[in-house]
């Protein structure tokens, strides 16, 4: 199995298109004002021209207004919508585009009961859940939350970096994984050495699953 990995919070193009080349397949642009990793119509612009064929562009929103997304959409040439607030399935469905459902866990959570209720999404994805913030906090969560089946495809996030990711890869075998903090030389700076090792991790959690062979904590 190939697991993707999509990073996130890009602000500059020559960043993103660095990614690209070390073999990240998703880019990820946040739509949030509060964020330190916000980007504005222009910079998403001047990014998603930098990404050669084939790489998957991912706007993420925390509970967008829905001008605010369609926006985005008339400005931007996006493939995938990301929501990390608490939007309704009819909201997230509305835009009749491929979506992503996010999710900050928590003990006692019905993950597969939530999932259910966004069938029509991409994915799941799995975040921490730190009180006061929507994500993007290097935060790790509970992985034995997640319950063994899901009906949608699982995208694990939340703290992951190139010493975690292919524990991470080898134990939950999630049909993608998602960064930012760990993979930043500052916020919004993504760092190509750690993107890199981050990429490689990923496959050598590939290469822990086809050998049967739990990684050592
Ligand atoms: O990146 C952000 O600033 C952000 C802000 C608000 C909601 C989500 C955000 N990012 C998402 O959070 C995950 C996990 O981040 P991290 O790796 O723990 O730093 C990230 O991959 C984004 O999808």
């Amino acid at each position: 199995m190939t697991v993707r990995t999509k990073v996130c919070g890009f602000t500059r193009p020559q960043d993103a298109a660095a990614a690209a080349a070390l073999g990240v397949d998703a880019i990820g642009l946040v739509f949030y004002a509060p964020s330190p990793r916000n980007v504005t119509v222009a910079q998403a612009q001047a990014i998603i021209a930098s990404l050669p064929p084939f790489v998957t562009v991912v706007a993420l929103f925390v509970n967008p207004s829905e001008h605010e997304v369609q926006q985005v959409l008339a400005d931007c040439a996006i493939d995938v919508l990301q929501f990390h607030g608490e939007e309704s399935p009819a909201f997230c469905r509305s835009f009749q585009r491929p979506y992503l459902k996010a999710v900050r866990v928590r003990p006692g959570m019905d993950l597969a009961a939530y999932a259910a209720n966004y069938s029509d999404a991409r994915g799941l994805l799995t975040d921490a859940f730190v009180e006061g913030a929507h994500g993007g906090t290097g935060a790790v969560f509970d992985w034995t939350l997640i319950p063994d089946k899901l009906p949608l495809p699982l995208i694990l996030s939340g703290g992951l970096d190139a010493a975690n990711v292919a524990d991470a890869v080898a134990r939950v075998r999630p049909a993608a994984v998602d960064v930012s903090s760990g993979v930043e030389a500052g916020k919004g700076i993504k760092d190509p050495v750690r993107v890199a090792a981050f990429v490689a991790a990923v496959r050598q959690g590939e290469i822990s699953i086809v050998q049967g062979a739990d990684l050592a904590l």
